[in-house]
C-alpha cells in the first residue's frame, strides 16, 4: 500500500511549511564549491545554515544544532577529524545528520572516509547514482569525479543494499530520484536536466534534506522523498525563466524562497518503485 503523489504532495507542503514555521539550524561541514548555493538554499526554504567546521567549537555548537550536513566533496585529512566529531556529537545528541559521499568511487582515501562516516550512523545518505554504487560496493573507479556516469535507475538495489546494511534512509538523485529505508522504494521524478549544469545542486538538495529531516526525524523516509521533489519543482518554475544556468541557478533559489501550495500540490511526482 504505497501513498499516490496526491498523498505525498500534501506530504512535502507539510514539510516545507513546517522547515518555515520553525527556521531549524542547520550544521553544514561541506565543500568549498558549495558553500555559497547551499547556505541560500537553506535560507531560501526557510531554515537556518551555519558552516562551521572547526573541531575547537563543534562540542559547544553541535548538540543545538537541529541538524547536520557533512559533505566530502574537498576532502583532506584536515577536515576528517572535524566531519567525524560533529556526526559523533549529532548522533550522541539525538540530532538527525545527513551524509553526502562526493564522488565516493574517485580514492581510496575518499571511499575509506565514507565508509567511515557511513559507520557513525547517518539518518540519511544522498549521493549520485555513482556515488551510491561506490560505496554500496566499497569500489573505488566507479566514478569519473563529482558528475555522475550511472542512471540513478542502476542505482536502485545498491541503494537498498547500503540502506539495509546502514539503516539509513538513502537517496540518489537524477532525473529519477530514488529513496529507499531498505524495505520501501520511491521515485521523485521533478526538476529539469539543466540542474546537472549548476554545480552543487546535489549538495544543495542534500542540505535542504537535512532541514527536512530536522522539523521531524521520526520520519527521515517521507522528509528525504520531499526535499527532493520540492527542490525539482523550484527547478522547474525556475526554469520557465531561466535562460541557462546561471539565471536557473538565480530563479531555482527565487521558486523555492516563493513556493506556494498551489504549485506543490499540482507538481509533486512521487510514485512507489
Ligand atoms: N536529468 C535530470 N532531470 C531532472 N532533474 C535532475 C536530473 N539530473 C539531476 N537532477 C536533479 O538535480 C539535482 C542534483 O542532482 P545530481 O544528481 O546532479 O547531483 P550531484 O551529482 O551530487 O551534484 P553536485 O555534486 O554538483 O552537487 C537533484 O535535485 C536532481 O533531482
Ligand atoms: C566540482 C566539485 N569538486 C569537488 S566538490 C564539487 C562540487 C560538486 O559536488
Ligand atoms: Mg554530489
Amino acid at each position: 500500500m504505497g501513498e499516490s503523489s496526491a498523498d505525498w504532495a500534501g506530504i512535502a507542503w507539510t514539510f516545507l511549511a513546517e522547515v518555515r514555521r520553525r527556521s531549524p539550524l542547520v550544521q553544514c561541514i561541506t565543500n568549498f564549491v558549495s558553500m555559497d548555493l547551499m547556505a541560500n538554499t537553506l535560507l531560501a526554504a526557510g531554515a537556518s545554515p551555519a558552516m562551521l567546521h572547526s573541531l575547537q567549537e563543534l562540542p559547544d555548537f553541535t548538540p543545538n544544532a537541529d541538524a547536520l550536513c557533512v559533505n566530502v566533496g574537498t576532502l583532506t585529512a584536515d577536515w576528517l577529524p572535524a566531519m567525524k566529531l560533529a556526526a559523533e556529537l549529532a548522533a550522541s545528541s539525538g540530532r538527525p545528520w545527513v551524509l553526502d559521499p562526493v564522488a565516493a568511487g574517485a580514492s581510496g582515501f575518499r571511499l575509506n572516509a565514507c565508509r567511515e562516516l557511513v559507520g557513525l550512523k547517518p539518518t540519511v545518505i544522498r549521493g549520485n547514482g555513482s556515488e551510491i554504487i561506490a560505496l554500496a560496493n566499497a569500489s573505488v573507479g566507479f566514478t569519473k569525479g563529482v558528475d555522475s556516469s550511472h542512471d540513478s535507475k542502476d542505482a536502485v538495489e545498491a541503494a537498498k543494499s547500503l540502506a539495509q546494511a546502514s539503516e539509513a534512509v538513502v537517496a540518489v538523485s537524477g532525473a529519477v530520484d530514488i529513496i529507499t529505508d531498505g524495505k520501501r522504494v520511491v521515485g521523485a521524478s521533478n526538476g529539469v536536466p539543466m540542474m546537472q549544469n549548476i554545480t552543487a545542486t546535489g549538495c544543495s538538495v542534500t542540505a535542504l534534506i537535512s532541514a527536512f529531516v530536522a522539523v521531524d526525524p521520526s520520519r527521515a523516509f517521507e522528509a528525504t522523498a520531499s526535499a527532493l521533489s520540492i527542490f525539482g519543482i523550484a527547478g522547474e518554475i525556475g526554469m520557465e525563466m531561466a535562460k541557462g544556468p546561471a539565471s536557473l541557478r538565480m530563479h531555482l533559489i527565487d521558486s523555492l524562497y516563493g513556493l506556494e501550495q498551489a504549485p506543490v500540490f499540482s507538481c509533486v511526482k512521487v510514485s512507489s518503485i
